[in-house]
């Protein structure tokens, strides 16, 4: 990597999931020195054992030469890792609770865990999407520790941070960024001041560091996602509305994005979005929406339109088969919540799978790199292991296909942008696709000899 390495902070970051590594190793690749705490010693072995815990591109080449250069290291040892950093990152999770609000239990605990054991100046940056006035609890639950170690005079900032990477694009995204967010107290100059110098090798154009108020920076994180999954449920709505009358959603996406008041980013129309945020994120949103007395109705309806649109392959299935699979093979191309990556977590294929099985149909499935995490989520959705479900996760696009009636494509992985259609079509005894994510154009597919069904656009 091309990055200049003008900076030697000492930096700890709690919590090794994607946000936690990628923040500690691009921090790392910039000179600091960085310790990466987490709780779950499965994960520090294997990054002490030269591995990553998940499949993100480019990410493992740099863990690697980091932690050989020994500006990078893991440790499950909590009183090391608040002793190290003047700056203290928490990247660890914000799930949803029972009721949709992000629970905020692992970032307390870790904000505990630095007021127990601190003896010094820390700078305590909320790196994870929380809701508006955590950075409050946070001081509080810092401020409550020192008291009871009576050391209340003991100086700290708390700075939020959110964090707008995303998965399978994470590590440009985090040294190349859009803007960096961060919110610090009026008058904190000196944390503004090591924020700023923090990302300062990150940041070519200093526009795009945007300091402002806390409570604005963790407001900002919600407003984002929020409205990219907005643009994604409109599109999934219009595209339901452009079968009906026999439009091409692909047409129309094209003719709105040349907009520049549109734009043309996070208009496709698809299986519906999935991953670790976005669901959690408009849900968190709706939530902090209904207990300040305004409920929100977007947000209500983005999230109904994204469930219903996780049921659109098994729709369109049921369209051709009827109700009952049984004796049907589907070939499954994509299980990943979206392309590299190996997260599987709310990804659309499961919705599409537990449909599958409970229709009696038999699945061959197939991702690049997701198949060992999809074992492990399969297994919990399913109650058995896939294979007893009737699920075969193989190895290979083509392998998939032997014995099938029908594709049904869930992920846009690059590799199955151009298979041979012909090969395609003698494999399918159906001679069927259906296409959660639009890859092909339908006048091909009839030309090919097969039948092919997308998303909004005619089926042919
Ligand atoms: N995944 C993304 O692409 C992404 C992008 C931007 C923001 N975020 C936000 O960042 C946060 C982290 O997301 P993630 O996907 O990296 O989470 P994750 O669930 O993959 O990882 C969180 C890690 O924190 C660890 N942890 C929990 N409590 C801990 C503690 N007290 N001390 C040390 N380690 C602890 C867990 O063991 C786990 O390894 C979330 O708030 C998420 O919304 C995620
Ligand atoms: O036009 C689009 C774009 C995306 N998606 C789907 O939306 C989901 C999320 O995709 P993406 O945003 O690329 O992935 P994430 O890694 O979840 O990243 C989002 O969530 C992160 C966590 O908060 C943020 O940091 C990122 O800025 C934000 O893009 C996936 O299921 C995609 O298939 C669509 O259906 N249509």
């Amino acid at each position: 990597m091309l990055l200049s390495r003008a900076h030697g902070m000492k930096i700890t970051v709690i919590g090794t999931g994607y946000v936690g590594l990628v923040t500690g190793a691009c921090l790392a690749e910039m000179g600091n020195h960085v310790v990466c705490l987490d709780v779950d010693a499965r994960k520090i072995d294997i990054l002490n054992s030269g591995g990553i815990p998940i499949h993100e591109p480019g990410l493992l080449e740099i863990v690697r030469s980091n932690a050989a250069a020994g500006r990078l290291e893991f440790t499950t040892d909590v009183a090391r890792s608040v002793a190290h950093g003047t700056l203290q990152f928490i990247a660890v999770g914000t799930p949803p609770d029972e009721d949709g609000s992000a629970d905020l239990q692992y970032v307390l605990a870790a904000a505990r865990s630095i007021g127990r054991l601190m003896t010094d100046y820390k700078v305590i940056i909320d790196k994870s999407t929380v809701p508006v006035g955590t950075a409050d609890k946070v001081r509080a639950a810092v401020a409550d520790e020192l008291a009871q170690r009576g050391h209340s005079g003991m100086a700290f900032s708390v700075v939020s941070n959110p964090e707008f990477l995303k998965e399978g694009a994470a590590v440009a995204d985090f040294t190349r960024p859009d803007r960096v967010v961060v919110g610090v107290d009026e008058g904190d100059d000196r944390a503004a001041m090591l924020m700023r110098s923090l990302y300062a090798p990150f940041i070519r154009n200093r526009d795009r560091l945007l300091v402002m108020d806390i409570k604005s920076a963790e407001f900002t994180k919600y407003a984002a996602n929020a409205m990219l999954a907005t643009r994604i449920s409109f599109m999934n709505e219009l595209s339901r509305l452009a079968e009906v009358m026999g439009a091409d959603i692909e047409a129309v996406r094209i003719g709105i994005g040349s907009d520049p008041r549109i734009g043309t980013h996070f208009l496709y129309a698809g299986a519906g979005y999935g991953g670790s945020c976005f669901p959690k994120d408009v849900k968190a949103l709706a939530r902090t929406a209904a207990e300040n007395g305004l409920p929100s109705q977007m947000m209500a309806a983005v999230e109904a339109v994204n469930d219903a649109q996780k049921q659109v392959l098994a729709r369109k299935v049921a369209s051709v088969y009827g109700e009952d699979w049984r004796g049907k093979t589907f070939a499954v191309w994509g299980l990943a919540f979206k392309p590299n990556t190996d997260d599987m977590r709310e990804a659309p294929s499961r919705v599409l799978l537990a449909e599958l099985v409970r229709r009696g149909a038999q699945v061959r499935a197939y991702d690049p790199v997701a198949a060992e995490e999809a074992a492990r989520v399969l297994a919990l959705d399913l109650g058995c292991a896939p294979e007893q479900a009737g699920i075969t996760l193989v190895n290979s696009a083509t392998e998939a296909l032997s014995g099938a009636d029908a594709l049904i494509i869930v992920t846009e992985w690059k590799e199955f942008r151009t298979p041979d259609f012909e090969a395609l079509a003698s494999a399918l005894r159906d001679r069927r696709i259906f296409d959660g994510r639009n890859l092909y154009e339908p006048a091909l597919m009839r030309d090919s000899g097969l039948h092919y069904l997308s998303i909004g656009r005619p089926a042919c």
